[in-house]
C-alpha cells in the first residue's frame, strides 16, 4: 500500500518476540470470506472489507456519543499500565469466600468502576502520563438514547444473521461497545463464542492464534478469575516458566473502520490499540455456538479444549483444592500413556 494512504506505522505497534502472519482481507461479498470461516472445511479469521455492518456507526465520535448516549453509567476499566486483563468476578468471589481452600489469593490487576458517559471522555481528554488508563467496555442495551438504537438498529443485520446462519452459530448473546485510549492491550485469551469483531473507529491490532497452540500459550486454570486468559506475559516471556511459547505462531492483522475481524470460536487473541493512534472504538457481536449437530471424528481441536476444561472443573469440584489437581493429573498420565 503506498505510504500516503497509509493510516499507520510500524512503530505504532508494540513490539513482541512472536512468529506471526497476516490474517487475509476480502471484500464482504468474496466468496472465499465463508469459505475460510466455513467450520467443516477450516474456521480460521478472516477480515471482511467494505461490509456495511457498522456503517450507521460510522458518526460515532466522541462528541455525537456525549450527546446521544444517554445518562446511563457505563462500566469502565482502570489500569495501572497499558494491560487490562479479563477476570471472572464469581471466580473472584468464589476465592475470597474461602471455597478454593486458605491458600488462594487473588489481586485484581484491573478495578471496574461505573461512570458516566462525559466523565470518561473528560478523563480520556484530560489523560497525562501517570494517570490511570480508562477502558470503556459496556453490553449495549436499552440504557442508551434513542439516536443510539436507531443507529444499532440500522447495523447491516442481514449481513450478520446471514453469517449466523450460513455457519450454524447459536444465538447473538452481546454487542460490546468497546471505546479504549491509545495504546491500551486486552492480553491474550479466548471466549467460548463466534465472535463478529467489527471496527468503528481507529485502528487496533490484533493477534491470533488456533486452539491447536493451547499448549504454546499455557492458560490459567479453569477455577482461576483468568481463565481463558494467557500466563504468558507477552511483554516480558518467562521462557524457563513456557518453554513452548517460542514455538507459538500467530496471525496478525492491523483493523481499521469499516473492517469487520471474524474471531473464531476458542481462537487465542491480543487486543491493542494503536501507539499514538488517538482512541478507537469498537462494537463486537458474539453469538453462541451452534448446536453440534453430530459429533463427528476427528475431533476439531477446540472441542479438545472443550473437553480438557470439563475434566478441570470435574476434578476441582471433587477434589477441592486445586493444589490436588496437577499431582492427580500428572499421577494419572506419567509413563503410562506414552
Ligand atoms: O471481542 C473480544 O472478544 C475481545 O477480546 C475484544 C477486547 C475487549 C474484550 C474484553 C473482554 C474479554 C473477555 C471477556 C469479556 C470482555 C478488545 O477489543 O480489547
Ligand atoms: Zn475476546
Amino acid at each position: 500500500m503506498s505510504n500516503e494512504k497509509k493510516q499507520w506505522d510500524p512503530s505504532q505497534l508494540r513490539k513482541y518476540d512472536i512468529s506471526l502472519e497476516q490474517i487475509p482481507r476480502y471484500d464482504y461479498c468474496d466468496p472465499r470470506v465463508d469459505e475460510i470461516m466455513d467450520e467443516n472445511v477450516r474456521q480460521k479469521p478472516v477480515i471482511i472489507q467494505n461490509s456495511n455492518v457498522v456503517a450507521s456507526a460510522k458518526k460515532w465520535n466522541l462528541d455525537y456519543l456525549e450527546k446521544y448516549m444517554g445518562n446511563g453509567d457505563y462500566t469502565v476499566f482502570l489500569s495501572r499500565n497499558h494491560k487490562f486483563k479479563y477476570y471472572d468476578d464469581k471466580k473472584v468471589a468464589k476465592i475470597n469466600n474461602g471455597d478454593m481452600g486458605k491458600n488462594v489469593e487473588f489481586t485484581q490487576p484491573t478495578k471496574k468502576v461505573d461512570m458516566k458517559l462525559p466523565e470518561f471522555l473528560k478523563r480520556l481528554k484530560e489523560w497525562k502520563r501517570g494517570d490511570d488508563r480508562l477502558y470503556l467496555q459496556q453490553g449495549l442495551n436499552n440504557t442508551v438514547g434513542p439516536e443510539i438504537v436507531r443507529d444499532f438498529l440500522n447495523f447491516d443485520w442481514d449481513f450478520c444473521n446471514g453469517k449466523q446462519t450460513k455457519h450454524n452459530w447459536g444465538p447473538l448473546t452481546y454487542n460490546l461497545l468497546l471505546i479504549a485510549m491509545e495504546g491500551n492491550v486486552t492480553p491474550c485469551h479466548y471466549d467460548e463464542q463466534q465472535n463478529l469483531f467489527a471496527q468503528i473507529y481507529g485502528y487496533k491490532r490484533c493477534i491470533l492464534f488456533p486452539p491447536s497452540q493451547f499448549e504454546c500459550l499455557y492458560p490459567y486454570p479453569v477455577y482461576h478469575p483468568h481463565d481463558r486468559q494467557s500466563m504468558v506475559d507477552f511483554d516480558r516471556p518467562d521462557y524457563s516458566k513456557f518453554p513452548k511459547f517460542k514455538e507459538a505462531k500467530g496471525y496478525e492483522a492491523v483493523i481499521g473502520p469499516g473492517d469487520v475481524l471474524y474471531i473464531p470460536i476458542y481462537w487465542w487473541h491480543h487486543i491493542e490499540s494503536l501507539m499514538r493512534g488517538g482512541h478507537t472504538i469498537t462494537v463486537n457481536f458474539w453469538y453462541k455456538d451452534g448446536p453440534n449437530s453430530s459429533i463427528s471424528y476427528p475431533l476439531k481441536d477446540y472441542q479438545k479444549v472443550a473437553i480438557m476444561r470439563n475434566i478441570e472443573k470435574m476434578l476441582q469440584d471433587v477434589l477441592k483444592d486445586p493444589r490436588e489437581v496437577g499431582p492427580l493429573l500428572r499421577t494419572m498420565v506419567l509413563g503410562r500413556f506414552t
